[in-house]
């Protein structure tokens, strides 16, 4: 089982080579569902998982006929029931500079310890502080990421949330908390300055500094869920979601995505942007003259080409 909430009848796994991450795609809508599978310690992130939601979020990138991501927690806990979308960063397996990986290279086929941690060639033996590069990858993604949340989103999960597109919520399980301070951890980027420009800077400041949970009905009503649905609804809801999305136009979808981030994103969000406006200035006649005339070594004739206005 997937998750309790998961309909089998409507995906197909797209690899089942991920031991943090399920990864799937809708049999008839154009989207993926890519899921934390930690639940017994409330999906938190390892290095490992960051590295599978990274290259499970980069593949659903580079598909040019998937127009939407749902990006959300399996569970529930098969220890205790209960339900999360992140926990953040696992703080069993944080070192003195980030977190660790503790896997296949000093275990046996059991798991136990065997202490040959110098054996693995693969994994870095440096601490990882790598989600901040998922949540860009999510950030400049050229598509709609939804945040699907069927229970707590907390400290570097809040922060995942926050930077998706939107925010669907469980209406009787999910739970927001920043728990950063407490565990002396900050999310200086989007997990704070860019959730201000959600719910204002007051607001803001109290998820970080006092660290009250709120609901998914009080996290609405502050900006920073979009809506909140009874719990076996949720994940119809957010394929419901996909589809109208995926039935607008791709160019649009996108061009608004990185128009809504331009004005938080300096210079990358203009680099972005005018990207993207290159891409479609390249498919006009115009552009084409241009590379046709240098490549026959002539002058370019813009003479046809209106001056717009
Ligand atoms: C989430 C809770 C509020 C849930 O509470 P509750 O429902 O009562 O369940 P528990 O019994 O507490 O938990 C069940 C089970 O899960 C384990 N667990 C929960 N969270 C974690 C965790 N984060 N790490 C490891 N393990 C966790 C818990 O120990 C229990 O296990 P048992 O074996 O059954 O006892 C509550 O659990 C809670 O508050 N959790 C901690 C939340 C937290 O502080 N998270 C870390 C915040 S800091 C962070 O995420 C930094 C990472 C980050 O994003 C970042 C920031 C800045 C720069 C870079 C980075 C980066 O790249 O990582």
């Amino acid at each position: 089982m997937v998750s309790d909430i998961f309909d089998p009848d409507r995906w197909t796994a797209v690899t089942d080579d991920f031991e943090d991450v399920t990864y799937h795609r809708a049999d008839d809508v154009p989207a993926v569902r890519i899921a934390i599978d930690r639940p017994e310690v409330r999906n938190a992130f390892r290095p490992q998982t960051v590295d599978e939601l990274y290259a499970a979020l980069d593949h659903a990138r580079q598909q040019s006929d998937v127009g939407c991501v749902l990006l959300t927690g399996n569970g529930p806990s098969p220890k205790d029931g209960g339900w999360a979308f992140s926990a953040g960063g696992d703080q069993a397996i944080r070192g003195e500079s980030g977190y660790e990986y503790r896997g296949d290279e000093d275990t046996d086929a059991d798991g136990a310890d065997t202490g040959d941690a110098s054996l693995d060639t693969d994994t870095p033996s440096v601490g990882r502080l790598h989600v901040l590069e998922v949540q860009r990858l999510i950030r400049f993604m050229p598509k709609p990421v939804v945040a699907v949340v069927p229970g707590w989103a907390v400290g570097g999960g809040h922060s995942l949330h926050v930077v998706c597109d939107l925010t669907l919520a469980s209406e009787e399980h999910a739970k927001f908390l920043q728990t950063d301070p407490d565990v002396a951890s900050f999310d200086g980027g989007f997990g704070s300055a860019y959730l201000a420009r959600q719910i204002g800077q007051k607001k803001a400041r109290e998820v970080f500094f006092l660290g009250k949970t709120y609901d998914a009905a009080e996290a609405e009503d502050m900006g920073m869920v979009n809506e909140a649905v009874p719990h076996e609804e949720l994940e119809s809801t957010a394929l419901e979601w996909a589809t109208t999305m995926t039935r607008k136009s791709p160019t649009a979808m996108r061009m608004l995505k990185y128009a809504f981030n331009l004005v938080d994103d300096g210079m990358v969000g203009q680099q972005v942007f005018s990207g993207e406006a290159t891409r479609l200035a390249y498919m006009t006649d115009e552009a084409q003259e241009g590379r046709d005339a240098f490549l026959e070594g002539r002058e370019p004739d813009f003479s046809d080409v209106p001056w717009h206005y």
